[in-house]
């Protein structure tokens, strides 16, 4: 039988490279439904090329254009708009895997959704795990699903542990996890005022999306990879440790008790996490170059401690600090840096005030405990206002 998936987020970076990994095993995986936010036109060609069952929009707009091309087209691919379409499509029966890239909070509810519902959920939308802490582990495992990391950090930490997690806290001393440093790794810190978007968009490894390439660049992406890294393995915070590895060819690191150290390594490529998890247990072509050590120049490391990195990444502290504060901060703490992140983008904020808007929200906001996904999105909500509030109070 073939894997039938619902791919969320089908027309961003991870979008696209799932459909890239699916297109290579057609007698493995099957499409049954993609979803994209706003742009009709990617979503028009992969319903060509897929052929879904199902195509999902954000908005109404979006949803009445995708099907009126698509009408015209001959497909019979039905077209849906709206977050509860999403929860639709991620908790369908005809659905197998749910592969999670839509990028933020508002990918939320559909995980939750592909959780309860127990299906296969390939997360790569981390803020989604971020947000939702305890209450998205307990609608895993209250729905049977099985939670596999895509995240290139957790994959790697992934496949570095062993197979019981029941064996996990005896036998791991700390997890590592291993940071470009982003593109700003080697600039002064008071320079950092002037970067642009354009430039905080280039990193220098990988390939992405707009929201987690400036991430990478506050180093705000590891803060919330060590958030999603407590949730998905369970070990305590201090356990967590980052390291800068500006090569990007370890992915991540497994050190155990007796000091041994087990790493997976690869070209930084997202194809091969992708493939790793549609495929799990097993393992399938993923389209990417292997790694040639022979031509391979260098592999350095620097501590956080080092070169000024804690002045430069205020932000990457604010991970320890949400995990040991109220239930909840770490969704306020979510909900701040994607409403400092777009003012970046858009240009209303400097670069460095990203992390003023975070800590200002941060101390505006004290959450109650969040008991269900309805508490969850309040919470959110709230915490946007209150980022908004702190944009509006920067001095000019
Ligand atoms: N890119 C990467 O290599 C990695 C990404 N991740 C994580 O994966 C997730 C996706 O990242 P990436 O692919 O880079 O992001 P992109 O910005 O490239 O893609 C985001 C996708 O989500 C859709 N989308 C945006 N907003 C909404 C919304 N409000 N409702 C529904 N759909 C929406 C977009 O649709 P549209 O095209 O219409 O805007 C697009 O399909 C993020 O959480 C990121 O942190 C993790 C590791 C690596
Ligand atoms: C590919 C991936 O998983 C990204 O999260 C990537 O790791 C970003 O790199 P840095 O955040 O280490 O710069
Ligand atoms: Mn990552």
């Amino acid at each position: 039988m073939k894997q039938r998936l619902a791919v969320l987020g089908s027309t961003g970076s991870i979008g696209a490279n799932t459909l890239d990994v699916v297109a290579r095993h057609p007698e493995r995986f099957e499409v049954f439904a993609l979803s994209a936010g706003s742009r009709v036109e990617p979503m028009l060609q992969q319903c060509l090329r897929f052929r879904p069952a199902f195509a999902v929009m954000a908005g109404e707009e979006a949803g009445r254009a995708l099907a009126a091309r698509l009408e015209s087209s001959g497909l019979p691919t039905r077209v849906l708009w709206g977050a509860a379409a999403l929860d639709t499509v991620a908790a369908h029966e005809s659905v197998d895997t749910v592969m999670a890239a839509i990028v933020g909070a508002a990918g939320l509810s559909s995980c939750i959704a592909a959780a309860r519902a127990g299906k296969k959920l390939l997360l790569a939308n981390k803020e989604a795990l971020v947000v939702g802490g305890e209450l998205f582990l307990q609608a895993v495992r209250q729905g049977g699903a099985r939670l596999l990391p895509i995240d290139s950090e957790h994959s790697a930490i992934f496949q570095s542990l062993p197979e019981d997690p029941s064996t996990w806290e005896a036998r791991v001393e700390k997890i590592i996890l291993t940071a470009s440093g982003g593109p700003f790794r080697t600039r002064a810190p008071e320079s950092l005022r002037a970067v642009t978007p354009e430039q905080a968009c280039a990193h220098p490894n990988w390939v992405m999306g707009r929201k987690i390439s400036v991430d990478s660049a506050t180093m705000m992406n590891k803060a919330l990879e060590v958030i999603e890294a407590r949730y998905l393995f369970g070990l305590a915070p201090q356990r967590l440790q980052v390291v800068i590895h500006p090569q990007s060819v370890i992915h991540s690191m497994v050190q155990y008790r007796d000091t041994s150290v087990v790493a997976q390594l690869g070209t930084p490529d997202m194809r091969v996490p992708i493939a790793y998890g549609l495929a799990w247990p097993e393992r399938v072509e993923s389209g990417a170059q292997a790694l040639d050590f022979g031509a391979l120049a260098d592999m350095s490391f620097e501590s956080l401690d080092s070169r000024g990195h804690r002045e430069r990444f205020p932000g990457l502290q604010l991970a320890w600090d949400a995990l040991a504060a109220a239930p909840g901060t770490t969704a306020v703490l979510n909900a701040a840096n994607e409403v400092a992140v777009a003012a970046f983008l858009e240009r209303r904020i400097r670069f460095d005030q990203i992390h003023s808007v975070n800590l200002a929200t941060l101390t505006a906001v004290l959450p109650t405990k969040p008991h269900s996904l309805q508490d969850l999105l309040e919470l959110d909500a709230r915490a946007r206002r209150a980022a908004e509030q702190a944009i509006g109070r920067l001095p000019a």
